[in-house]
């Protein structure tokens, strides 16, 4: 809906109604560093609303079969396929990331995550004991917890929303969501097929804004017994301060900090490629990306020449170029943040081998004002540096080398997160063991970032609470109570 001066202007989704909100935020194209929507700045009232919405709609909606809402799922997933390539449009826009990746990655797994949670909601069993001595019976039942906030963040917009609406919708609550203040437009657009679809008015809400403002009345809210959070390690500290005092479930999918370990017996062919992929992908802004690459000493020289000549090839351009890998960072304040790491870096005596200060960025007039930043590889860095331990969250990776297994392992573990490694090596053993002692909640080996949604996902230490995957997003979905039958 375009509003004045040609601004597209969202509205909060309450209750099956677009409501408008009496104040508005700018949303910015990253490719272009222009305001080109407006958001609303939604507050208590708004999520008062929602609450009486989600509220109303849970009596109808939880007592569906779990067939029937699969049914409702389907359809959606249905319709947002037939919306694919103006939604990867949209996200691309919106988000800064190449209309290619959105169009192949960002949309399709958005309605895989709805047909996917249709599917296993259909397939989950309680469990049942005996105890014949006492003439007893034991079983469990589960049932849907109520109204469930759901907020995510700006690096993978209907990605991650949808990977938590299907989940809480399937098993029976009724959600408000919160997507990023950044990154709202998909999330409203998805809101137009709900009706269609058949989701009942009230089981899915979305109210806009900021965590201050919508995020913490939400997750403060009384009426509000869950929460499933991804985002980052000081907004998931805020809001288990806040929801402590109601003692909600929490969910929390957080940074990481992760590691690729490559030793001399990688097959570099596929190593090198599929790093550059998972160093840079998204502009690096995705929670899974690598950002520190140890290589066995005796591949350093060699490794290091051909992954700076694989980076150079990985090329920016601006989002609707079908050529680029990569397009505009998220918002100034991003890129501002992530060029002070290359600059403390550059302090320290570490060495920039490519991308930004050594390489030139090409872009078009328009898009000169953009995010953009070239992929950047940092070496001569020290483990304990702050490109070594803090979460960037851009393009940017670090290289340094290593001896031993023993040596390697204690170096990757040697960091406050615990999300996603990546074990390069032809030796099979050396890679179960390896991924065993990793403190890492996902190992990806001679791979990356191939999902199996059925298998527990999330991180241990401070990248995160919980899991999310078939059964892990059903059980903390749902709450489970044991009943025993004397006989
Ligand atoms: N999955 C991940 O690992 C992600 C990590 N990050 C990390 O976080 C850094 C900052 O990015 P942000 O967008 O600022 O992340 P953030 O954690 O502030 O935002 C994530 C979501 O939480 C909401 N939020 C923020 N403050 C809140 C509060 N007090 N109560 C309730 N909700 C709140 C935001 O509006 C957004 O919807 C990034 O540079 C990156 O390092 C960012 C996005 C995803
Ligand atoms: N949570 C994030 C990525 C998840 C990817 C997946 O489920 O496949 C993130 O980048 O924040």
């Amino acid at each position: 809906m375009a509003g004045r001066g040609g601004l597209l202007m969202l509205e909060n989704f309450i209750g099956g109604k677009f409501l408008p909100c009496s104040s508005y935020l700018d949303s910015y194209d990253p490719s272009t560093g222009e305001v080109y929507c407006r958001v609303p700045n939604s507050g208590k009232e708004e999520v008062e609303a929602a609450v009486e919405a989600a509220r109303a709609a849970f009596p109808g909606w939880s007592s569906r079969s779990p067939q029937e809402r699969s049914q409702v799922l389907q359809r959606l997933a249905d319709l947002l396929e037939q919306s694919l390539e103006e939604l990867a449009q949209a996200e691309s826009k919106d988000q800064g990331k190449t209309v290619t990746l959105a169009r192949t990655m960002d949309i399709p797994r958005a309605v895989q995550n709805f047909r996917f949670f249709a599917s296993s909601i259909l397939h989950h069993t309680s469990e049942c004991t005996q105890m014949d001595h006492l003439g007893c019976l034991h079983y469990t039942v589960r049932a849907p917890a109520g109204i469930a906030a759901l907020i995510s963040p700006w690096n993978l917009p209907l990605y991650l929303l949808t990977w938590k609406i299907a989940p809480a919708i399937a098993a029976g609550n009724t959600v408000i969501a919160k997507p990023s203040e950044l990154t709202s437009v998909t999330a409203w657009m998805m809101c137009r097929l709900l009706e269609k679809a058949g989701v009942p008015p009230g089981v899915v809400n979305i109210v806009f804004g900021t965590g201050p403002r919508v995020g913490e009345a939400l997750v403060s809210h009384p009426e509000v017994p869950l929460i499933s959070f991804t985002g980052s390690q000081p907004t998931a500290e805020r809001i288990t301060q806040l929801s402590a005092p109601h003692c909600k479930k929490l969910s929390l999918e957080l940074g990481g900090k992760n590691p690729a370990i490559i030793f001399e017996d990688a097959n570099l062919a596929e190593c090198i490629p599929t790093t550059v992929r998972s160093s840079f992908a998204n502009q690096g802004e995705i929670c899974l990306c690598t950002s520190r690459i140890f290589v066995q000493k005796s591949i350093y020289s060699e490794f290091l020449k051909r992954f700076v000549e694989a980076t150079r090839m990985w090329k920016v351009g601006i989002p609707s170029d079908p050529s680029a890998d990569m397009g505009a960072l998220i918002s100034k304040a991003h890129l501002e943040k992530v060029r002070s790491y290359i600059k403390k870096a550059c302090m320290e005596g570490a060495q920039i081998l490519c991308g930004e200060g050594v390489d030139k960025l090409n872009l078009p007039p328009r898009n000169q004002a953009g995010y953009f930043m070239l992929p950047t590889v940092i070496t001569d860095v020290k483990d304990e540096s702050c490109c070594m331990k803090e979460e960037i969250f851009g393009p940017v990776t670090c290289v340094v080398p290593f001896d031993s297994e023993e040596e390697v392992i204690q170096r990757a573990n040697n960091v406050k997160y615990g999300l996603a490694a990546t074990v390069w090596s032809g030796n099979v053993g050396r890679v179960h063991r390896v991924a065993k002692k990793l403190q890492s909640g996902l190992v990806w080996t001679n791979c990356w970032l191939i999902r199996e949604l059925n298998l527990p996902f999330g991180g241990m230490k401070s990248s995160g609470v919980g899991r999310e995957g078939a059964k892990d997003s059903y059980e903390f979905f749902t709450e489970v109570k044991t009943i025993t039958v004397k006989h």
